[in-house]
């Protein structure tokens, strides 16, 4: 049996297996208002306009005039709404996962030319006919205007942007394959990981795979199930080209999801891919019924070794106190809709990794990404203990109660070292006590 037919057939027989009722959400609660200022076309020809001049536009930077744009952005935006719409954003998604799914069903709801690109041809013809996504979102109903496609070339040509949520481990080889038909589309990363082994996050993979190629990644609080509930949400649009920033916010933007901007790459795609880790610490956690002082701990503390480790990774430690950090900290910290909080959670109850990861059926991509940054803490000295202790727990078998022991009686620290730096609160003072100096 061919490697494709077998593909088929297994997602055929999950497929059959999940849930098939649709549900009856209201499709379009927008105002009037807001659709026409978003949904206008406006940013879209000005986009279209610096980008897809193309790869030319991006070879001479020069033809990109920020302030000529932004000018331009804002006398259009106070024209009569209605007016001057030359054609909506197109855009493609590549993974058809929940995260995928979700984020492709957004961007039509709100009006943007969206084409969902699934691998599996007869996943595609299912989600033609059904119009549900039975594997990954089953129960919700998706926008009469979202196209799915199989043919990744006719997905991705003549498209402004290019988004990519496709799990970590095959983020490269979706590049390599999309690279042959890319003639000025922009690429955002929607994915929130690590590449196993060589612990390149996804914008360094863009660089390295589509050199020279417009690219952002976005990140936040977003749980797909919450999004197709229409749960108000908010995620963060990191790039270094303010056009790219604006194209995404229009594109997204509703009057359930809004998109904030970033300009720090590094920080904001850290935060998405760390706090799978601390999701994972805390659903092991919640297994052992602990308390609320406890989880508070564990997350302020989780928040301590994520800015300290994107510091180390040139990142701002400030991006960590918005929502592609705390924010999504908290949200996948405190929800059984986490993938990586049930694993924790099953390991918690005394499953194997293996037997949690079969089970979950979904991706979870905090179990690679606790190997890469112990590993790559432990070689930097990076200090990471909650990281540490996991990666003890899952990978060394250790017994998870003494190793959180351990946790609680290593020695005293700042609480916020970009407040007071470590070496200046007890490091110094114990040298002192050990040498016997008097205190001053
Ligand atoms: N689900 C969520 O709530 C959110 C997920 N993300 C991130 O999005 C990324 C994707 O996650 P999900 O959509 O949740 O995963 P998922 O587990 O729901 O689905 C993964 C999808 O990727 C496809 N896929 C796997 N390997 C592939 C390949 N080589 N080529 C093409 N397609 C391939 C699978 O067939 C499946 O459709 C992850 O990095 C995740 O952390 C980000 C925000 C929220
Ligand atoms: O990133 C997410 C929400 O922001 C999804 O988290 P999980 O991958 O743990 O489900």
């Amino acid at each position: 049996m061919s490697a494709d037919k077998k593909n088929n057939e297994v997602e055929d027989k999950e497929m059959d297996q999940a849930q098939t009722a649709a549900n009856t959400e209201a499709t379009d609660t927008e105002s009037g208002e807001e659709k026409s200022v978003f949904n206008s076309g406006i940013l879209a020809s000005l986009f279209d306009k610096a980008t897809k001049v193309g790869a030319k536009a991006k070879r001479d930077q020069s033809a990109i005039n920020p302030e000529e744009i932004e000018k331009t952005v804002r006398d259009n935006m106070s024209k009569p709404k209605g007016s001057n719409a030359p054609h909506q954003l197109r855009l493609a998604f590549l993974g058809g996962g929940s995260f995928g799914t979700a984020m492709s069903n957004l961007a039509a709801r709100n009006g943007c030319d969206s084409t969902l690109w699934v691998r599996n041809k007869r996943t595609v013809k299912s989600l033609q006919k059904n119009r549900v996504n039975k594997k990954y979102l089953p129960g919700y109903t998706l926008d009469e205007r979202l196209k799915f496609e199989h043919d990744l070339k006719t997905a991705v040509q003549d498209k402004d942007i290019i988004f990519v949520a496709v799990p970590s481990s095959a983020f490269r080889e979706t590049l390599k394959n999309i690279r042959p038909y890319l003639s000025g589309q922009s690429i955002v990363s929607l994915t929130k990981g690590m590449e196993k082994d060589t612990f390149s996050l996804m914008s360094d993979i863009i660089e390295q795979e589509l050199p020279g190629v417009n690219f952002g990644v976005m990140s936040g609080p977003n749980l797909a199930v919450e999004i197709m509930q229409n749960m108000p949400s908010a995620s963060v649009i990191a790039s270094d080209s303010e056009l790219l920033r604006h194209a995404v916010q229009s594109a997204l933007h509703s009057a359930f999801f809004r998109i904030f901007a970033s300009d720090d790459i590094k920080g904001v795609e850290l935060g998405g891919a760390l706090k799978n880790i601390y999701a994972i610490s805390m659903g092991m956690a919640a297994s052992y019924n602990v308390g609320e002082n406890t989880k508070a701990m564990l997350l302020t503390r989780a928040l301590a070794e994520m800015s300290r480790f994107g510091v180390a990774s040139g990142a701002n430690p400030l991006t960590f106190l918005g929502l592609s950090g705390v924010g999504d900290l908290y949200a996948t910290c405190s929800s059984e809709l986490s993938r990586n909080y049930r694993i924790g959670n099953m390991l918690g109850k005394g499953l194997s990794l293996e037997a949690a990861i079969k089970k979950l059926g979904q991706t979870a991509e905090g179990v690679n990404t606790i190997q890469q940054v112990h590993e790559k803490a432990m070689k930097l000295g990076i200090y990471m203990p909650i990281t540490h202790a996991l990666h003890a727990v899952i990978f060394d078998d250790q017994a998870a109660l003494g190793v959180a022991l351990n946790l609680m009686e290593s020695g005293f620290r700042s609480d916020v070292e970009f407040v007071m730096p470590h070496e200046y609160s007890n490091e110094a003072l114990n040298a002192q006590m050990t040498a016997g100096m008097p205190d001053q």
